[in-house]
This record gives C-alpha cells, sequence and structure tokens, in this order.
C-alpha cells in the first residue's frame, strides 16, 4: 500500500484542504497521512475564522510520521505563513525530499476571498518550497503572484511557467479554471522541465459547485504519483479525476457548493477529457 501525504490546512465544510485531499487519496487507492498547519471555520459560503497551529507542532507531525512511514509522495496546500513554511521546509531536508514526489499547489485565497497565505510567505514558498517541487499547480492569479509577471494573454502563460520552472521543478501546472471564463473549454497548460507541453482540454461546467477544485487536482496528482505513476500520466488521470468532482456535483450547501469526490469511481471517465500537444 502506497502512503500519499498532504501538509494542508483543515476546511470544516469538507470540500476544499485537508478534507478533499484524503477523500481523493482514499477514492484513488492511496492510504492517505495528514499534518495539519491550520484549522479554518469554513462552510460553502466562506471563511469565517482561521486558526493556525504552531510551526513546532506542525514538525511533531511531521516527525511522527516520518518516524514511522516511508512516504512516496506528498502535496503542500494551505501553508499559511512563512515560519509554516521554513519548518515545512526544513523537515523535508532532513527526510530525504529527493526520494518523495512533492507536489506544491500554491494556495493563497479561498473562493469566497480570505487569505490563506500571509504576503510575507510568498518568498520564502519561492526560495524554500519551489525547488524542492517535482510539480507546482498553480491558478493563473497565483502564478501572477509567484512570478511578479502579468498574465493577459497566452503567451504569458508559458513566459510564466518557464520563470517557475527556474526554480528547478520538474512540471508546472497551469490551471485555467479562472481563464478566459466566457469560453466553452477551460484548459490547463502543462509545462515540463523536459521541454514537452500539452494542454489539457475538458467542457467548461456551468456550476457554483467548485469549491476544492485545486485542491483535489493536486491531491489526485499526489496519489497517482504515490503509486509510481509517470508524471505526464499522473497529471492526466488528475485531470480526468477533477473533472468527474465537477461534473456530478453533490448540490451541498447555500454557497460554493464542493465536487463529488466519489464520481470519478462511481461514473467514470466520460473521455471528456483531451490533451493537445504543445
Ligand atoms: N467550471 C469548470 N468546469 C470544468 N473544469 C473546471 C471548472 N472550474 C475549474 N475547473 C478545473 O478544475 C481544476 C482546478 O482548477 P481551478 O482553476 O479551479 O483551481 P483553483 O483556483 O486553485 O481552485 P481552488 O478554488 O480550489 O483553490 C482545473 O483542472 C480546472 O481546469
Ligand atoms: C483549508 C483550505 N485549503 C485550501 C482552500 C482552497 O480551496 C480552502 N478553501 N480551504
Amino acid at each position: 500500500m502506497n502512503i500519499a501525504l498532504t501538509i494542508a490546512g483543515s476546511d470544516s465544510g469538507g470540500g476544499a484542504g485537508i478534507q478533499a485531499d484524503l477523500k481523493t487519496f482514499q477514492e484513488l487507492d492511496v492510504f492517505g497521512a495528514s499534518v495539519i498547519t491550520a484549522v479554518t471555520a469554513q462552510n460553502t459560503i466562506g471563511v469565517s475564522g482561521i486558526s493556525a497551529l504552531h510551526p513546532l507542532f506542525v514538525k511533531s507531525q511531521l516527525d511522527a510520521l516520518y518516524d514511522d512511514f516511508s512516504i512516496a509522495a506528498l502535496k503542500t496546500g494551505m501553508l499559511f505563513s512563512a515560519e509554516m513554511i521554513e519548518i515545512v521546509a526544513e523537515v523535508l531536508q532532513e527526510r530525504d525530499w529527493q526520494k518523495q514526489a512533492i507536489v506544491v499547489d500554491p494556495v493563497m485565497i479561498a473562493k469566497g476571498g480570505a487569505n490563506l497565505l500571509q504576503d510575507t510567505a510568498i518568498e520564502v514558498m519561492r526560495r524554500q518550497l519551489l525547488p524542492m517541487a517535482a510539480v507546482c499547480t498553480p491558478n493563473i492569479p497565483e502564478a501572477e503572484v509567484l512570478t511578479g509577471l502579468r498574465i493577459e494573454r497566452q503567451e504569458q502563460i508559458r513566459e510564466a511557467a518557464e520563470h517557475l520552472l527556474d526554480y528547478g521543478m520538474q512540471a508546472v501546472v497551469m490551471k485555467g479554471g479562472h481563464w478566459q471564463t466566457t469560453g466553452e473549454h477551460v484548459v490547463d497548460y502543462v509545462f515540463m522541465r523536459s521541454g514537452e507541453r500539452f494542454q489539457l482540454h475538458a467542457p467548461r461546467i456551468a456550476t457554483n459547485h467548485t469549491h476544492g477544485t485545486g485542491c483535489t487536482f493536486s491531491a489526485a496528482i499526489t496519489a497517482e504519483l504515490a503509486k509510481g505513476v509517470q508524471l505526464r500520466q499522473a497529471i492526466i488521470t488528475a485531470k480526468r479525476y477533477v473533472h468527474a468532482a465537477i461534473a456530478h456535483p453533490l448540490e451541498l450547501g447555500r454557497g460554493h457548493g464542493p465536487t463529488n469526490h466519489f464520481a470519478y469511481k462511481k461514473y467514470g471517465d466520460r473521455g471528456e477529457v483531451t490533451y493537445v500537444e504543445g
């Protein structure tokens, strides 16, 4: 049994954060472990409170896991502060990070607008965490913050991705959920260190139930990597997983409802996700 780890915040609403990650791990047949960085009081309408754990207690959780388990792949989600990122990076340095596939989802802002990463943490994320990533999965606004570049035209997506690849990661997935929101399709742009590039296309689903899409997508990549799947295929399968989760909403809550983590196993993939080279 392969073990995947999520280092992220708790979402009491169950649709994003640690809860989304563990559900995704389970559905994709890996054993999920979790290190909680912060607890949010949150539902589909918004975040009403955040209580961050002490960074030393985050270290205690990580040490407890590494003293006992062999982690095949891990993802980071809400890390909240510079101190938290520093301590996570420090533990990973001590614990053979090169042997684990690391997925960095640079979570910054919740759908309702709450800030999940302090401004002072950006530089630490760039310097200490991004160089360890196998893959980073920013949405367009997050890519702008990480690179300091404006992304208004398609060629600027490539420029920003190349900037991110320079930190040492093997791949960048630029998520298009927030990009050109009027089109019939959503497009995610994948850039690999090897020079390989491809786009993932899927029909844009008219739904309000997109809470936790980013967490679910990066958790699915992590689960596939934990099973030893190659990066390119892991990203494609993860896209199919998250697309099914968006396509079959559970209709919970009064705001941005959660995605359906059961959907991929229950209904399968309807062939709606396609990929295009280049
Ligand atoms: N309405 C939609 N229809 C189909 N796919 C979507 C839709 N919205 C987002 N996606 C897909 O969901 C995945 C996550 O992308 P998104 O841009 O929503 O991430 P995010 O902004 O990081 O999410 P979060 O709000 O959870 O942080 C991507 O593959 C994206 O293309
Ligand atoms: C805890 C948590 N992590 C990530 C997100 C981003 O979707 C969220 N809303 N809440």
